[in-house]
């Protein structure tokens, strides 16, 4: 796990009071790790255009451009000149060490984007914009200093964005960068030291990334043991009893020891499953809402609902008026993906927010919930879910678009189900359900358009 920043100014500002390095051995450093990954990964005459711009994003890219010059084919293009007071002494060095500008952006083997960073504050203006669809286009190994220019503070692009294969960011992760509007841009993404270790850097964060070593199946470790060990988990079944049946089906693969279909009528289930009109008695954790369409009144999810029992919710349920008295009880973890969460907020009267107002500020909306209603644990699935209890915030990037597919979300509900009914807590079980998705959705041995619910069920038996 690591920590995440919506801004770095006052890390970087700690440097220059407390550990007394200026802003220029900041700079060195900044641009050392670019010049280093170039080194790393391309052989000396190797031709480098480095696009920088007018401000300290500009100036790291000049000094990489210095860094590199008489080992490198290096081609600086500064179509706004130097303006800052770093970049302009960046420029003087460049000079002095024989450098000259170019006229022209050019084809390269590498291209190094360092026209905007933490600075940019207002929509590409059209030749900005044309630059970097220029620069788009090439077909050279891309790397964003810092951030991929034209991506604003919270992962939007102003209206376009420098497309890295790499982006080596700063100092510490960026929120923006995890944002699921920045996903198509960021590329890989790796942190550059400043000339001092993460740990002396980095401030406490309430926004975590979540990494793969994260990641705690669970493992059984006690031999005298018995399925009750392993908790009962009942799923609510409704109008499209497949989305509770694949839900069911992961969260047995996921270690719960009982998984018992709660249905109106009789229907057909899967052998391992068990099937009542009730809610069993022993049950200790209850997922509903996938699939629930409208079998049941209000009445008969009184039944279910009324009990005191941890609770995954998903789906249809956020429509319903039910949804008013859910979230004022305690372990519970609401998955809603974002079209659904706009009707979360509107049922709970918190906001009136469109899909694409949502997506532009995910971190934004999901305050407004988090902020009324501090207890409950929320996923906001996307390319990128974020996991949110009160103040915290978890971002998950390592699902893949292979789970862009109707019955993915149907498996997170089970995962997490499955936790829940094995005792974990709330916010424990939403991050290690989400991660067990993820990380599945990788571990699947098939094109990414190929995946389909029962192979993830498949390899989530063996992370
Ligand atoms: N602080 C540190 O110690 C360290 C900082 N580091 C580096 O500094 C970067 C931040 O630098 P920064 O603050 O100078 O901002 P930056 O991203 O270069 O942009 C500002 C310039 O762009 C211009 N501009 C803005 N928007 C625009 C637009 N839409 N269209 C056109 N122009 C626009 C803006 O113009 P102005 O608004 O002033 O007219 C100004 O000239 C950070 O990302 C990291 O790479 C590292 O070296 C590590 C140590
Ligand atoms: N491009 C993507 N990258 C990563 N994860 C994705 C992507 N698209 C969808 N997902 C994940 O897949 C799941 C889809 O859930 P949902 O939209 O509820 O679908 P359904 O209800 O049809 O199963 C969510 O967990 C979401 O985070
Ligand atoms: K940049």
């Amino acid at each position: 796990m690591r920590n995440l920043y919506e801004s770095v100014t006052k890390l970087d500002h700690r440097c220059y009071d407390i550990y007394q390095l200026p802003e220029d051995i900041l700079m060195e450093h900044a641009a050392y790790a670019i010049t280093d990954q170039i080194k790393e990964r391309f052989e000396p005459g190797a031709k480098v255009l480095i696009v920088a711009g007018p401000g300290n994003n500009g100036g790291d890219g000049v000094a990489c451009a210095r860094q590199l010059l008489g080992e490198y084919d290096v081609h600086l293009f500064m179509p706004y000149g130097a303006k800052s007071s770093m970049c302009k002494l960046q420029l003087e060095r460049f000079y002095a060490c024989g450098g000259e500008l170019s006229e022209n952006l050019t084809d390269a083997d590498i291209v190094v984007d360092a026209l905007f960073g933490s600075g940019l504050s207002e929509p590409l203006n059209e030749e900005s914009q044309h630059i970097i669809t220029r620069l788009n286009e090439l077909q050279s190994f891309k790397i964003a200093c810092d951030i991929p220019s034209g991506i604003d503070s919270k992962g939007n692009p102003l209206p376009v964005a420098f497309v890295a294969d790499l982006t080596i960011t700063m100092g510490a992760m960026k929120l923006s960068l995890f944002m699921d509007l920045a996903k198509d841009y960021v590329g890989k993404v790796i942190v550059a030291d400043l000339g001092i270790s993460s740990k002396l850097y980095e401030s406490e964060s309430d926004y975590k990334l979540l990494e793969e070593s994260d990641l705690k199946p669970p493992y059984r470790t006690r031999f005298n043991s018995n399925k009750g060990t392993y908790g009962h988990l009942a799923l609510i079944a409704g109008e499209k009893e497949g989305a509770a049946i694949m839900a069911a089906l992961a969260a047995l693969r996921y270690g719960v020891g009982l998984v018992t279909l709660v249905t109106c009528e009789k229907i057909q289930v899967p052998y391992e499953l068990m099937h009542s009109s009730h809610l069993p008695p022993k049950t200790t954790a209850l997922a509903a809402g996938m699939g629930l369409g409208m079998e049941y009144s209000d009445e008969d999810l009184e039944e279910f609902l009324h009990k005191d029992l941890p609770m995954v919710i998903d789906a249809d349920l956020f429509y319903s008026s039910k949804i008013q008295e859910i979230v004022k009880r305690e372990k519970v973890v609401l998955t809603p993906h974002p079209k659904e969460f706009g009707a979360l907020l509107r049922n709970l009267n918190l906001a009136d927010l469109s899909v694409e107002e949502i997506q532009r500020d995910r971190i934004g909306a999901a305050k407004i919930f988090t902020k009324a209603y501090p207890e409950v644990v929320l996923l906001l699935k996307g390319a990128n879910p974020i996991i949110a209890q009160g103040e915290q915030f978890f971002i998950n990037p390592l699902g893949t678009n292979a789970l862009a597919k109707g019955g993915s979300g149907d498996i997170l509900t089970g995962l997490i189900g499955a936790l829940l009914a094995q005792g974990y807590d709330p916010l424990e079980a939403a991050i290690q359900g989400s991660l067990a998705h993820a990380i599945a959705s990788r571990k699947v041995d098939k094109a990414n358009y190929a995946l389909a619910p029962s192979d993830l069920i498949e390899v989530i038996g063996k992370l």
